[in-house]
């Protein structure tokens, strides 16, 4: 699903009043009316307390148009007016002439703390107050309006986006923003949903159509995408029934140390469950017997050296090559490092203490062949590319890095961030229990055994954090997320496989209400 950026949403909204001949204040409409369905379905005419806080630009004209419609539905609505500024936008002013038609109480304007209203824990908020329009600090006086939601406990409905979030920076502090439940957002998930720093202001989300001109949403480029299972599943590769082991690549896993054995078996494991054709470990002498004992399909070439890696010499012909794993960092580790990278030509995925080995040696960076896949969890990144004040900052230097050296960088996270050609590709898989020892080296393998049967860099990336995420979902559904643990990630990776294949269950027929009362009378 494409994420697209504040300024291509304005384009769209345009664009669609153009084509569809409707003016904006019906698209404002549209969209409030589109939250009002959502609600009505579910509160069934419940008289909860529902206070509703408009801002007075478009955000708040949908909140005008979600007042009005549960005002004539009968639900017991307080709407306020939050004016931090007096320059009223013409569709917000429109739709508040609409309003004043259906009722008598109008809205209560606020100016300052002495007219918060009361908000019991029970009642419902819909906070209409800024939406993807704020474009500079908010006043005090507004974010204790905040506070005063967060204090109240009171469920808090966002429409569009939480506000006080910028859609391209992050915040200062975080009393000045508005901590929603849920927040219904308008055509396209927006970025600040999946960034740490950002994603905590909405528990959870959806994506409402508001009918955006079709064309405009299919024909235009994002510079970030929502990966789910309608993106990956195109670049599956089928097997052949012909096929055999040679057509599905021979990877190489170099790493380990003493006492770090299992991470290279964990890696060498997702490798070939994920499908590769043969897998070979590269670790030092002390590891031999428990690798051959604990994972009889791999193969074994030890390192001269007992405990660590000393020397990269091999005799096989490998068709991608993972390095890093449990590899430790000492001198003569990173030595043969430096001597294989200077050598190498074979694909790559570095993880873990092979990336801290490239940040302590940064002059190694280039030698790394082009899309060489990078995995760092936020520690690693940050060794590599130094400090970030922000998410964004985050994003842009990592974009500058991945140019920099023509590679393909996963910022690991809650939601891992493919880093390619300067595009996000955001995961939508995955969950807390893979806050778990080993989970990283099982998505290193993942990705390794996809690149080993052809699949391209940047697909092995996405689809391998796509199936490292679903296979961990699959596998909290029966283990809950504090038992899961990387063995088992590997162990549903055919369920995540099978999963691509599921049929969709078939929409619930959400009838509007509005539908419901039509068929009710025809
Ligand atoms: N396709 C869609 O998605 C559709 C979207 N729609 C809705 O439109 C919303 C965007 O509306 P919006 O552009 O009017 O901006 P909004 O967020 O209401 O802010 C209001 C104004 O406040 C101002 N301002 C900014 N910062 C400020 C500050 N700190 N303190 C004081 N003032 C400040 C700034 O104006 P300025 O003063 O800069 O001229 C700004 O314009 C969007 O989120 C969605 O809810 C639907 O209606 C239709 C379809
Ligand atoms: N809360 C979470 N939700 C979703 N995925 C997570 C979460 N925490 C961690 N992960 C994923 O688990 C993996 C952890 O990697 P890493 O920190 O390198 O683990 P290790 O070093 O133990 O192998 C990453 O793929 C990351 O995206
Ligand atoms: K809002």
């Amino acid at each position: 699903m494409k994420i697209f950026s504040k300024a291509q949403i304005y384009a769209g909204d345009t664009l669609t009043s153009e084509r569809q001949k409707i003016s904006s204040i019906e698209l404002m409409e549209r969209a409030g009316v589109q939250i009002f369905n959502w609600m009505h379905l579910r509160m069934q005419g419940a008289q909860v307390p529902i206070h509703i806080f408009c801002g007075i630009g478009n955000n708040g004209g949908d909140g005008l148009v979600i007042a009005r419609h549960l005002i004539i539905h009968g639900y017991n609505v307080k709407t306020y007016i939050v004016d931090y500024n007096n320059k009223r936008s013409a569709d917000f002013l429109a739709h508040y002439e609409r309003l004043k038609g259906v009722t008598k109480a109008w809205p209560e304007p606020i100016h300052d703390p002495s007219d918060f209203p009361e908000i019991a824990p029970e009642d419902i908020i819909v906070d209409a107050i800024f939406g993807i329009g704020l474009n500079r600090p908010i006043s005090k006086w507004v974010k204790d309006l905040f506070m005063h939601f967060r204090k109240s406990q009171a469920f808090t409905l966002a429409v569009d986006v939480p506000s006080g979030l910028f859609t391209d920076k992050a915040i200062e502090n975080e009393n000045d923003a508005v901590w929603a439940g849920f927040t219904l957002s308008f055509a396209s998930p927006k970025l600040i949903f999946f960034l740490p720093e950002t994603a905590k202001y909405t528990a959870q989300w959806e994506i409402l159509d508001i009918g955006l001109d079709p064309e405009f949403l299919l024909t235009t480029e994002t510079d970030a995408e929502l990966i789910g299972k309608a993106e990956v599943l195109p670049n599956y590769i089928p097997r052949e029934r012909f096929s055999h082991k040679g057509d599905f690549g021979h990877a190489l896993i170099i790493g380990g140390s003493y006492g770090k054995i299992g991470a290279v078996t964990l890696t060498a494991r997702a490798t070939l469950s994920v499908g590769a054709g043969l897998v070979t470990t590269y670790i030092p002498k002390c590891g031999y017997t428990a690798m051959q004992a604990s994972f009889p399909e791999a193969m074994v070439i030890t390192d001269s050296h007992e405990e660590k890696i000393t020397k990269i010499n091999y005799n096989i012909k490998p068709t991608v090559i993972a390095f890093g794993i449990g590899a430790g960092t000492e001198g003569e580790t990173l030595e043969a490092l430096e001597h294989f990278l200077k050598e190498n030509k074979t694909p790559l995925v570095i993880d873990a203490d092979g990336l801290n080995m490239l940040s302590t040696k940064k002059s190694l960076l280039k030698y790394l062949p082009e899309n060489t896949i990078l995995t760092p969890h936020p520690k690693e990144l940050e060794r590599l590319i130094g400090a970030w004040k922000d998410d964004f900052e985050k994003l842009d230097k990592v974009k500058a890095f991945t140019k920099k050296y023509k590679v393909i960088l996963i910022i690991k996270g809650a939601y891992s961030i493919t880093v390619f050609n300067d595009k996000l590709f955001v995961n939508s898989t995955g969950n807390p229990g893979l806050a778990t020892a080993g989970s990283g080296d099982v998505l290193t393998g993942i990705i390794t055994g996809l690149l080993a049967q052809g699949y391209h860099p940047s697909v092995a990336a996405i689809f391998g954090t796509y199936l490292h995420g679903k296979s961990a979902d699959l596998g909290a559904l029966n283990l809950g997320f504090q038992s899961l643990i990387a063995s088992h990630v590997i162990e549903y990776l055919g369920d995540a496989f099978l999963d691509l294949f599921l049929e969709p269950e078939p929409p619930a027929v959400e009838k509007s209400p509005e539908h419901e009362e039509k068929q009710k009378e025809a």
